[in-house]
């Protein structure tokens, strides 16, 4: 990485703008220190010296041309006004001129301009970064389906069976699985290598369940610099094992659980100064609340009752909570949904630590038929605790048979989605029929990955399919059984 002395001013000014606070004991630390000793100049900080785990906190600037009916300093005026409600649509004006897709080619100027349609539509929240230095597919701006039952008033014909086996008659999902390298992380892992790339590593790691890995080689390989994954030898779905492999990244198969991949890589990046990009880095957080902004405003900011996400090593969780409350906080919406995390019955310490009202930690042997959420000891647990208790959130389990049964109806709607994303659907499922959520709420849930990431887990292999000879008696006789 590069030594400060070569840091450019701006990148300089924006990490002087940020603060990484500790979520265990609230210490403050710069998001970079020089070290001398070190090799790479500039270290970047993961941990808080307690051992938490650290969040951004950056203050939040309108850009100036917006809202700017009169001259500047009406405008200035306008941004200090104590009338939220007032920011709040400034915000909501922001936002909504860059949710369409514009040129990215400009002849008159003779440049490339940014995509600011997905995850950096939301710039100013996420991370500032000068345009020249973001790496970007682009990603986000994935569709939110109505699912709704029966009488649901929008929607598809098929895609009701969704909001029937969920019992609810309002239910949408968003599909993250539609993001360029099909799931939800590109969203954190386009803000995570941005500042890669401002602080000139020339490596980034991490390790995972498979989606981590595929995103980050991916993003790597845009921003020419190396990949190295550590992944639990055996228990990658082939999809994504392949898409990390043929975006070139060096593939460490270790003998061991996704929680021992993730303590080895982060004693790698310690040492060898290599960037971490798991979600133990708060930048790849801060590029995944972009799920929770784009759900709102694809909602028109009416907030939901309700946000279900299947939950594993819980950075997803952690990052859409914040995302709501600082849209509650920016006056874009007027109430925080409530948060349903799932866990797999055998993956479940999350909910352990729950049912005993968080009071201690818990880590497990994880098992499950969810690959992506097979995660024992969650790195984020701090971060989603505190989502859950300020949002009246709660967190389930589901078994295995559950999040099979709910792939299949999410499948056969012609959506899809890769087995740790049906948690949600089974969740919905289970706590509709438990009372906890009632039907007639709003309700949002996450679809984590795409269904091609793991195209044996749960899909039947001979239903609606045979091999027949090539002539219209065969098919006949085909089709009749
Ligand atoms: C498809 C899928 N769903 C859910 C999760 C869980 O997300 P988190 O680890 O942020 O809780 C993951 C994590 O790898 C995933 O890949």
């Amino acid at each position: 990485m590069q030594s400060h002395a070569t840091l450019v001013p701006e990148i300089a000014a924006l990490l002087s703008a940020i603060q990484l606070r500790c979520v265990e004991c609230s210490a403050l630390y710069p998001p970079v220190e020089a070290q001398s000793s070190s090799a790479t100049g500039l270290v970047p900080r993961y941990r808080c010296e307690c051992g938490g785990v650290l969040d951004v906190e950056l203050e939040f600037t309108l850009p100036k041309q917006v809202g700017m009916q009169g001259d500047e300093e009406s405008w200035h005026l306008m941004e200090r006004a104590s009338n939220a409600s007032a920011v709040g649509a400034l915000w909501r004006q922001v936002f909504d001129e860059r949710a369409s897709s514009p040129p990215i080619w400009s002849i008159s100027t003779d440049k490339l301009l940014l995509d600011y349609s997905g995850v950096w539509r939301y710039r100013e929240l996420i991370l500032p970064a000068p345009e020249r230095y973001v790496i970007t597919r682009p990603e986000g701006n994935t569709n939110l389906y109505p699912v709704g039952m029966e009488n649901c008033p929008v929607g598809r014909i098929g895609h009701r069976q969704i909001g029937t086996y969920a019992g609810l008659e309002l239910f949408f999902l968003k599909h993250e699985g539609e993001n360029p390298s099909g799931s939800f992380k590109d969203r954190g892992m386009t803000a995570g290598i941005t500042m890669a790339n401002m602080l000139g590593a020339s490596a980034v790691a991490c390790a995972s369940t498979g989606n981590t890995s595929a995103s980050l080689a991916a993003y790597a390989a845009q921003a020419g610099m190396r990949s190295i994954v550590f992944l639990p030898a055996g228990n990658v779905a082939a999809g994504k094992l392949a898409q990390t492999m043929a975006y070139g990244a060096t593939t460490v198969q270790i003998e061991g659980d996704f929680d021992a991949a993730m303590q080895l890589v982060e004693q790698v990046c310690n040492e060898l100064g290599i960037y971490l990009l798991n979600s133990l880095n708060p930048f790849r957080v801060e590029g995944q609340k972009a799920i929770g902004f784009e759900l709102l405003q694809q909602l028109d900011w009416q907030a939901p009752d309700w946000l279900i996400l299947p939950a594993g090593n819980l950075g997803n969780i952690s990052a859409i909570g914040k995302a709501f409350r600082q849209a509650y906080d920016l006056s874009l919406i007027t109430q925080i949904p409530r948060i349903a995390a799932i866990q797999a019955a055998g993956a479940n310490p999350f909910y352990q630590s729950y049912q005993q009202q968080f009071q201690k930690r818990v880590s497990v042997k994880a098992d499950t038929v969810a690959s992506a959420i097979k995660i024992g000891n969650p790195v984020s647990y701090a971060r989603a605790r505190a989502v859950i208790e300020a949002c009246d959130g709660i967190v389930a389990q589901v078994t295995d048979e559950e999040i099979l049964a709910a792939k299949e109806i999410i499948d056969r709607s012609g959506i899809g989605c890769e087995p740790a994303s049906a948690a949600t659907l089974a969740g919905a499922h289970k706590l509709v029929a438990e009372g906890v959520i009632k039907r007639d709420e709003r309700v949002v849930g996450i679809l984590t990955g795409n269904l091609l990431k793991d195209n044996v887990t749960g899909i039947p292999q001979q239903r609606n399919s045979a091999v027949v000879k090539p002539n219209l008696d065969a098919v006949r006789a085909m089709l009749a059984q």
